[in-house]
């Protein structure tokens, strides 16, 4: 069966022309702003891509609103709004963090009233001595290397409104960031970012995929992502050249072939398999696809029927 079934196929083209009217143009500071987050994002990308799924997510959010509403009318007492709840996943380098924070920046930009945080499934993986300790030191990424415990009462708390604090994890460090958290304070968006996002680990409770009131999946082919993933390897290698804690810094050592190397078997090894049996089959699980192609430029973008 069509893995897409589901779906809507929607071109570039067709999309970026949806509601477009209804948006005013980025102004000088908000451009400054993006490009501050990465500078090598296509600015026609946001206009034509982002902007349109923004207003999407809007919908979304006045959905939930409603639904709140109507309860509280049924049961006859106020029902505050929860969080909307936006996950985004996908492989190992394919954007999603670059995707998280454009959505957050962009998503401020149209409720500047409303707080709008920010958490990566990082946080929750087990440190380096617990990976250890637990003989799973080369299955960094992998479902059994995360606390899905964890994540799954953290998505609760916040969605019941309470205060959460959560560890912060390090690509520098290549660790979880001892004796530093992450506040955060009943935000009235909270967006995950993670490749596990769309995994689907239950307690005997709750099932994650409840907590969430909308998802995107950012994807590509394989080779693609292998390059970016390359690529992002050579510029935390540049950024540790002169910094002897960061755990990248063992590698500015290495002739430019060794680390080619190394970075090409480890995408093998460990993030390609982990894409292949873990992150890509969650793919239609997500409301919306984002498909990239070259130079990250958005192609089409598949949204759930029903
Ligand atoms: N929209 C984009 N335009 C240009 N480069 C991008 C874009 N998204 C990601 N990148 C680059 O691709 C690499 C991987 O992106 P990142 O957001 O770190 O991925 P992930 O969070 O999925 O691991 C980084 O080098 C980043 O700068
Ligand atoms: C921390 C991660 C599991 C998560 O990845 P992200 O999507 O944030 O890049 C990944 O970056 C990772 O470290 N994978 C293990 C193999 C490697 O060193 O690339």
């Amino acid at each position: 069966m069509n893995e897409f079934i589901n779906f809507d196929e929607i071109s570039r083209e067709t999309w970026q022309n949806l509601y477009k009217t209804s948006i005013a143009p980025l102004t000088h500071d908000e451009l400054e702003s993006i490009r501050s987050l990465n500078d090598e994002i296509s600015l026609k990308d946001v206009q034509d891509v982002y902007l349109p799924l923004v207003h999407l997510l809007r919908l979304y959010k006045k959905n939930l609103e409603d639904m709140s509403f109507s309860k509280g009318l049924f049961l006859q007492k106020i029902v505050k709004t929860p969080p909307l709840i936006i996950g985004i996943s996908g492989s190992v380098a394919v954007g999603k963090s670059t995707t998280a924070r454009l959505v957050q920046l962009l998503l401020s930009r149209a409720f500047p009233k409303l707080s709008v945080e920010l958490v990566t499934t990082d946080g929750f993986l087990y440190t380096t001595d617990d990976l250890k300790n637990r003989g799973i030191l080369d299955r960094k990424g992998f479902p059994e290397s995360y606390d899905m415990e964890r994540l799954l009462a953290f998505l609760y708390h916040v969605k019941n409104g309470e205060k959460c604090e959560i560890p912060i994890y390090s690509h520098e460090t290549y660790d979880i960031l001892p004796d530093q958290v992450q506040t955060i304070d009943s935000p009235d968006i909270l967006i995950v970012e993670g490749i596990n996002v769309l995994q689907n680990p239950q307690n005997q409770m709750l099932y994650i995929s409840d907590f969430y009131d909308f998802s995107i999946y950012v994807d590509a082919e394989e080779e693609l992502i292998e390059k970016w993933y390359l690529e992002r390897f050579d510029s935390l290698l540049k950024l540790a050249k002169y910094d002897t804690t960061n755990f990248y810094h063992q590698f500015t050592k290495m002739s430019t072939s060794k680390v080619v190397n190394l970075a090409k078997e480890t995408w093998a090894r460990v993030n390609r398999i982990n894409l292949k049996e873990y992150i890509e089959p969650t793919r239609n699980r997500a409301e919306v696809i984002l498909h990239k192609s070259e130079n990250h430029y958005v192609d089409k973008i598949y949204l759930k029927k029903f």
